[in-house]
């Protein structure tokens, strides 16, 4: 028996007005694969109590193998161990790193030499097998690391010039299928206004991020249109935003499609009292949050 180790991080999808296209990998949680040589056909053990169904196709990292697999001919059978750190159903792009994990440890296991543009389509297969269609943006974040923009089937780093890190307010709201549930809930047109101060919110952030300007980065994390339709959702997200920014955050938005909301501060921001007053606020909407500080983390990384 053969194994090859991998781990990916959790990331925040979106980030404002990049919906399936912008996201971004922290280090506030990860996912541990291992994938072994076994006897035929592919086998996957959550090796936690975490109720996340074994069955190959309802598994993000299972259905990404098998996609593989199927491409690449691989008659030989595998187990993929997955190890979840990374709460799931919270909007920390949980599935999607367990995706990015097991196929970059199959890559390297089978010597498949793989580009990260490659691991990204494989893993994305995964994302559409849970959420219903595919989306690229969590596990292009955990494969490349940093910020990503997923540009069609090229993802392209972007370069950050700015010092921050990131607060993650994550509620205790269990929603079976969520991601899909928040998909559904994505308007199919939107109006030329709407369209046109989405494109200035992304570019805002991007040039931001580019020349280090806090200003520019902090009007980009908005959204006129997906945030939106999802508010019931995450109700307390204006209100935790005002908060925020109220104390010096740079800018919040929501994290992939909730409910969890990511704090982008700095030397400037009050961060105890945006995680005291932000915590409390959640509470009073009836649920307990985890308050979690993190940094921009690195791409997916194999043993
Ligand atoms: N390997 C996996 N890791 C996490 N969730 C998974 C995995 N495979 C399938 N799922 C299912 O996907 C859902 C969580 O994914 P999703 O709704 O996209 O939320 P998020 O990506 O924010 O964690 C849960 O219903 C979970 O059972
Ligand atoms: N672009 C996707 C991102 C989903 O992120 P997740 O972490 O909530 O799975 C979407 O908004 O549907």
């Amino acid at each position: 028996m053969v194994c090859k180790r991998s781990i990916a991080y959790s990331s925040s999808a979106n980030l404002g007005s990049g919906f399936d296209i912008l996201s971004v990998a922290h280090d506030a949680f990860y996912d541990e694969v291992e994938a072994c040589t076994s006897e035929g056909g592919l086998r996957v053990v959550m090796t936690d109590n975490s109720n996340i169904p074994e069955d190959p196709t309802k598994n993000s990292a299972g259905f990404s193998v098998l996609s593989l697999m199927k491409d690449y001919g691989i008659k030989e059978g595998i187990i993929l161990k997955v190890k979840k750190g990374i709460p799931a159903g919270l909007g920390l792009g949980s599935s999607g790193a367990s995706a990015a994990a097991a196929v970059a440890a199959v890559n390297s296991l089978f010597s498949l030499g793989l580009s990260k543009d490659s691991m990204v389509k494989y893993s994305m297969l995964g994302e559409g097998a849970i959420a219903g269609s595919p989306h690229p943006d969590n596990v292009a974040a955990s494969i490349f690391g940093g910020f990503v923009a997923v540009l069609g089937e090229r993802t392209v780093n972007l370069n950050v010039n700015y010092d921050f890190k990131f607060i993650l307010f994550i509620p205790s709201i269990e929603a079976k299928d969520k991601t899909k549930k928040a998909r559904e809930l994505v308007p199919k047109t939107v109006d030329m206004s709407s369209y046109v101060k989405n494109m200035r919110f992304g570019f805002s952030l991007m040039l931001g991020l580019e020349r280090g300007d806090r200003k520019l980065i902090s009007n980009g994390l908005n959204d006129e249109i997906v945030e939106k339709a999802r508010l019931p959702m995450f109700p307390f997200y204006p209100e935790l935003k005002k908060i925020s920014l109220s104390h010096n955050a740079i800018g919040a938005c929501v994290s992939g499609a909730g409910p969890s909301i990511l704090v982008l501060v700095d030397h400037e921001s009050e961060i105890k009292a945006i995680e005291e007053e932000g915590k409390k606020l959640i509470a009073s909407f009836g649920y307990s949050a985890q308050v979690k500080e993190a940094k921009i983390a690195g791409g997916v990384k194999v043993e």
